[in-house]
């Protein structure tokens, strides 16, 4: 039988509670359909790492992660460490350290779920998020000197190369030719930025070319925002800078509903390293250690794992039972408005898991 190798890293708050989440789920799912096995390794790495050692993984922590089939990741950052310190020296390390350059995230209104758009029906809003995952803004490139004192000067400077644009686009252009509508949306900002963000809609022009049966489109990144919000259903697959997309994904989670739902994939299209599945949230300090965080968007985030490793049939299992959990209101954590905790939510997936394949083997 097929074992698939998958590390998981908690990381930090609410990361060390979804994540066991994940965990119980794909184990249900192992069991129950007896089709392949998952050996997890679990890496304690974060804030709690950090205090101990100096650094939130080890130097040579990605060696750990090499051979691994994926990795199943919960959140960096820590109420007492500085936020730029836990997502370079955790998320980033891992996702630049293997050139993962896609970061996927899907957004979907779930059956159940009251989502705040009162004009929007859950038919309007079914989109695709590609972010550039490896440069941009997030490049690290800058500085600061003088510190404290009045000449004091900052950077963070957004880096752009054509081979990065180019294959982030290729990957979005392929993205929205395999989904029905075969629509993209090009976000940008090149009225404002007059370099780096003038080459990449240069490069979606050239790219489309490579797309004739893909329609596309040019929004800047303010207006689409108030696009997602007033004609969500002119959208299906976007694609944006690293930061753009950062903050457009956010919005496009609360606006299906909740931050707690959405999944992401840091994805190597060419396979080179093992490609990382999480939540798009953080840590969530305000909820951590409570039980009360949604683990809906690790579920699905498992989904996306399973797709990643060509188990379509379990991950379209994993999802319907994601599905049937979240049409019932009581299983509704508080972000969704109910009382649920996150072993609750969890339960309740594992039982429909077993439910759905005694039901295969009884028909
Ligand atoms: N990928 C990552 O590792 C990642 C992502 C985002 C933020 N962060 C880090 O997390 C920390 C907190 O960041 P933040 O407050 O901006 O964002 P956040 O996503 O942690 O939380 C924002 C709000 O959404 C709620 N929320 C998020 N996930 C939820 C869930 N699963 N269930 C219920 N409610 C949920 C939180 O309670 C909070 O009110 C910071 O250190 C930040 O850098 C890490
Ligand atoms: O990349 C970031 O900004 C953070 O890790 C987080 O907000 C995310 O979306 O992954
Ligand atoms: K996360
Ligand atoms: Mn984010």
């Amino acid at each position: 039988m097929k074992t698939y190798k998958i590390a998981c890293i908690p990381g930090d708050g609410i990361g060390k509670e979804v994540i066991p989440a994940g965990q119980a789920v794909l184990e249900a799912l192992a069991t129950s359909q007896n089709a392949f096995r998952f050996d997890f390794t679990s890496y304690g790495w974060g804030g709690d790492w950090f205090r101990q050692h100096g650094e939130m993984m080890p130097q040579n922590g990605l060696d750990a992660l090499r051979d691994k089939d994926a990795i199943l990741f919960g959140s960096a950052g820590d109420p007492d460490i500085p936020d730029h310190i836990t997502l370079w020296g955790l998320r980033l390390k891992i996702c630049q350290g293997f050139d993962q350059y896609a970061n996927v995230r899907p957004t979907r209104i779930l059956p159940g779920i009251d989502a705040p758009l009162k004009r929007c029906k859950p038919e309007d809003l079914n989109w695709v998020i590609v972010r550039e995952n490896s440069e941009g803004e997030y490049a690290g490139v800058g500085g600061r000197a003088h510190q404290g004192h009045p000449i004091e000067v900052a950077t963070d400077l957004s880096v752009m190369t054509r081979a990065g644009v180019e294959r982030i686009m290729r990957y979005a252009f392929k993205l929205a030719q395999s989904r029905p509508r075969k629509l993209l949306t090009v976000v940008t900002k090149s009225n404002a930025q007059r370099h780096a963000m003038v080459m990449w809609d240069e490069i979606a022009v050239q790219v489309s070319k490579e797309f004739p049966d893909v329609k596309w489109d040019k929004e800047l990144v303010d207006a689409a925002t108030a696009r997602m919000v007033n004609r969500p259903a002119t959208l299906d697959t976007l694609v944006a800078t690293n930061l753009h997309a950062d903050i457009l994904s956010d919005l496009a989670a609360a606006l299906a509903g909740s931050l707690g739902i959405a999944p992401t994939g840091n994805i190597d299209p060419e396979r080179r390293y093992p490609s990382m599945f999480e939540p798009i949230h953080g840590s969530a300090f305000d909820i951590m250690g409570k039980g009360l965080a949604n683990p809906v968007g690790t579920f699905w985030s498992c989904v996306m794992l399973l797709e990643h490793l060509g188990e379509a049939h379990a991950a379209r299992t994993l999802m319907d039972a994601v599905e049937q959990v979240t049409a019932d209101p009581t299983l509704h954590t508080g972000d969704l408005g109910g009382k649920a905790t996150t072993a609750q939510v969890t339960e309740a997936v594992c039982n429909r898991i077993r439910a759905g394949s005694a039901g295969i083997k009884a028909a």
